[in-house]
């Protein structure tokens, strides 16, 4: 059975339903990461879940539990926002024992738990500073201690990065992972960054519009995207609708698996293509295509390149730097590229 199971949850604001039939299972121990454009209702699905919006229909299961209609005080969900929410008016001991007073739990219990914590966040040495005075990461961390403090049975995580610089980031998105597989606490973590949500989350649900359009490991989500919005906002850039009659020498798609006697959209990134002088007496399988280069910036480890094919546009990769108005083929494998039935006929 499923640690939480959301089924068919339906949220709306007045009018306008923000959550269709969102159908969730989280395994006791997981960390599963709520990805999608800004207004697709992650932190709609976040409240629904910890009890502050109504739900329109459906239910939320917790360890087999009904808890659709229970208050947020009854549930043992909590969360860690964006902007760590801390007292600033108290200590870092302080903050993090704020949920076991409120608890009732007793002093002796409380004060070996904030040493625990203090511990497992490595914050010791700093329970009698001002929240104030301590670094973004570090008040991140204080959020975190505080929140799994009390043993949640789900641990919530809006955006929690979102403050912090970039290289902080980096580093404590992985001391929050390293942290929910050494603890096994259950979470959810809202991200629009893709990144973030490949690295740090066991399973990512990518939400579009208030449907769950996919939900699958990292790699799954990454290596085969299900629908052309998975595949654009998990990075790839390129798009084209394939017209069965555009083979030629200058264009040619072999898919072996893949029948392509109608028109299709094709994505891939700009990553997973090649480019090289002259591939026309080689019968790749994948898509090859010839153009000229217009443009070409490096990247760092790579140079991107726009090579221009007819009227379209096309973004490839290289660690050489193609000089401008070359004359190159682009080469995408099958695994690469990601293709969709298109009904339109036209781009
Ligand atoms: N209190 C509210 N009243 C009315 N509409 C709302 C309310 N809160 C959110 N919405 C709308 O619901 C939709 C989903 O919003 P939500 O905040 O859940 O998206 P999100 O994916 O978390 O976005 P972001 O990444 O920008 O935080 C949006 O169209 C938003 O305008």
């Amino acid at each position: 059975m499923a640690h939480l199971s959301i089924q068919q949850l339906q949220v709306s604001y007045g009018d306008k339903t923000v959550l269709h039939n969102i159908d969730l299972n989280i395994q006791q121990g997981e960390m599963v990461a709520l990805l999608g454009p800004s207004g697709c209702g992650k932190t709609t699905l976040l409240n629904a879940l910890c009890g502050f919006v109504p739900v329109g229909s459906g239910s939320i299961f917790m360890a087999g539990k009904d808890i659709t209609n229970q208050p947020p005080e009854q549930r043992n969900i909590t969360m860690v926002f964006q902007s760590y929410a801390l007292w600033p008016h108290m200590t870092v001991a302080q903050n993090i024992a704020y949920g076991l007073k409120v608890r009732r739990v007793p002093k002796t219990e409380i004060a070996e738990r904030i040493k625990e914590m203090l511990e497992i966040v490595k914050l010791s040495g700093l329970e009698n500073e001002k929240v104030t005075q301590l670094s973004g990461g570090q008040r991140q961390r204080v959020a975190l201690a505080r929140a799994l403090v009390v043993k949640p049975d789900i641990l919530v995580l809006d955006e929690p990065l979102s403050n912090l610089d970039a290289k902080v980031r980096l580093s404590v998105r992985h001391e929050i992972k390293a942290l929910q597989q050494r603890l096994g606490f259950t979470s959810v973590i809202v991200t629009h960054d893709q990144e973030e949500a490949l690295v740090m989350a066991d399973r990512v649900a990518v939400l579009n519009n208030g449907h769950i359009e996919q939900i699958g490991t990292p790699e799954e989500i990454y290596q085969s995207p299900k629908t052309p919005f998975v595949a654009d906002f998990m990075g790839a850039d390129n798009r084209f609708v394939y017209a069965p009659k555009i083979t030629g020498k200058a264009f040619r798609l072999y898919l072996p698996k893949t029948s392509l006697e109608l028109h299709h959209l094709i994505y891939f990134r700009s990553s997973a293509a090649s480019i090289c002088k002259d591939l026309d007496n080689r019968n790749l399988d994948g898509l090859t295509l010839t153009g000229t280069v217009e443009q070409s910036a490096f990247l760092g480890q790579n140079y991107r390149h726009n090579v221009r094919h007819g009227e379209q546009l096309i973004q490839a990769d290289s660690p050489d730097c193609w000089p401008l108005d070359s004359e190159v083929s682009v080469h995408v494998p099958p695994h690469a590229l990601y293709v969709y039935p298109h009904m339109a006929r036209s781009a």
